[in-house]
């Protein structure tokens, strides 16, 4: 029999995943499957286990309640899965898609044992693993596997037109059970691609502090400041390999959460992050947490222009700004113990830049009482004057103890 796409036998459809697909809702994802489309979300909760399903049977939801509950480190969640397409093999995939969700929650919270879910179908006397629409269709019986990957099964659903006899039946279970191994498989390599890569922290010495920041400038202040305490300090640039952390909150405080309990969750180690940005009177407290792509990428001498235009003009005493920082202090797999300090420091925007230390608007940022530009000190002087110096020296009375506990 000629599947579509020339599938050989035992071939799955190519899967999808997009993890953390919902901003509000950390452990969701979307799982694609050909055209079977699943979005689930897993919300811990006070109370005990819901599944709530939409546009599924209720026979459907009530498989994946049985199926997922031995496999629950916790009952105290609310499960919500959302059928968008069914393509074939919907049961299996409303599985997957769960499973996936689960994994994102943290550490502990997470499914018990590994388990992947497929269907195989008898079609015209052959038996078929995934089968899409068309091939469920025509298909005698079908049969939905949740397995582990050592060969566990967790469920079995039998389904279809037909009777099937004994042998029928070891075709489908084998067709099934290759299937459950290759899913796993593809869900691992998504998930260590987009989420989790799998990382060597060769540096485990409580004396280093990972810095979640790709911005030199930064790296170079904290490092100033935490090597006066004979800390050593990692930045984003050691761990290339770890996945690009959005920033989509809507104030300081969320992106620096978005960027320390990301990254604090892939290394299982303590991890700062700052989120700044200069606000100008003028411009109604512009570029804001916009800041490093006000001039629509990360330029620092593009957003220079692009400042010096916006207030053409504009002249010196009200040309009055502050340089804001919120660093957000993680611990592995506690994002409700996060510690969060801010600093401040206000000035003047100048019409011509000034000084070529520092970084980002540092040149154009006028300090007043040392009648200097941030970029016309050193960093020694900057760290005793800025935001992040500030926000550092409110950080100082408070994370040796926090990071005791
Ligand atoms: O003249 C400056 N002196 C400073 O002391 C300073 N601190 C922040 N900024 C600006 O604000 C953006 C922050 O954006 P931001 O917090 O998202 O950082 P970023 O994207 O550069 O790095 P990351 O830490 O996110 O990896 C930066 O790019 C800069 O344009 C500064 N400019
Ligand atoms: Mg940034």
């Amino acid at each position: 029999m000629v599947r579509m796409n020339n599938r050989a036998d035992n071939d799955l459809r190519p899967v999808q995943v997009t993890w953390r697909f919902l901003k509000q809702q950390p452990a969701s994802v979307l799982w694609q499957r050909g055209d079977t489309k699943v979005l689930a979300a897993v919300q811990p909760t006070e109370g005990s286990l819901q599944v709530n399903g939409n546009g599924i049977t209720a026979h459907q939801l009530e498989w994946l309640q049985t199926t997922l509950r031995p496999l629950l480190a916790t009952e105290a969640l609310t499960i919500t899965v959302t059928c968008l397409e069914d393509g074939g093999g919907l049961l299996a995939e409303l599985f997957n898609a769960v499973y996936c969700a689960l994994t994102l929650l943290p550490k502990g919270k997470g499914p018990k044992q590994v388990a992947a879910a497929v269907t195989a179908a008898m079609v015209a006397g052959e038996s078929l693993g995934d089968p899409d629409a068309a091939e469920s269709d025509l298909a005698t019986s079908l049969v939905t596997m949740v397995a582990t990957p050592q060969e566990q099964i967790i469920a079995l659903e039998l389904g279809g037109q037909q009777a099937v006899n004994s042998s029928e039946f070891n075709e489908l279970i084998l067709r099934a059970s290759q299937g459950v191994t290759r899913t796993n498989d593809q869900r691992q390599a998504s998930f260590e691609r987009a989420v989790q890569p799998n990382i060597q922290v060769a540096d485990t010495d409580e004396q280093t502090i990972v810095i979640a920041t790709k911005n030199p400038g930064k790296a170079r202040e904290f490092e100033s400041v935490f090597a006066a305490e004979g800390i050593q300090i990692k930045t984003l640039l050691d761990y290339p390999e770890l996945p690009n952390i959005d920033e989509t909150g809507s104030t300081f405080e969320e992106n620096a959460r978005l960027k320390a309990d990301q990254i604090a969750a892939i290394l299982h180690l303590p991890v700062l992050a700052d989120d700044s940005g200069l606000m100008v009177d003028e411009l109604g407290g512009r570029p804001g947490i916009y800041s490093a792509r006000f001039s629509g990428d990360h330029n620092d001498a593009g957003n220079n222009a692009k400042l010096l235009y916006e207030l053409t003009g504009v002249p010196a005493e009200k040309r009055t700004a502050t340089f804001h920082t919120t660093l957000v202090f993680a611990k592995p797999d506690r994002p409700d113990e996060d510690l969060v300090v801010e600093g401040n420091v206000k000035g003047q925007i100048l019409g011509i830049p000034r000084g070529d230390n520092g970084f980002g608007y540092d040149p154009l940022f006028y300090v007043p009482e040392l009648d200097a530009t941030m970029a016309q000190l050193t960093v020694e002087q900057k760290n005793k004057i800025s935001h992040r110096a500030k926000a550092i020296e409110n950080l100082e009375d408070k994370w040796k103890e926090w990071i005791k506990d």
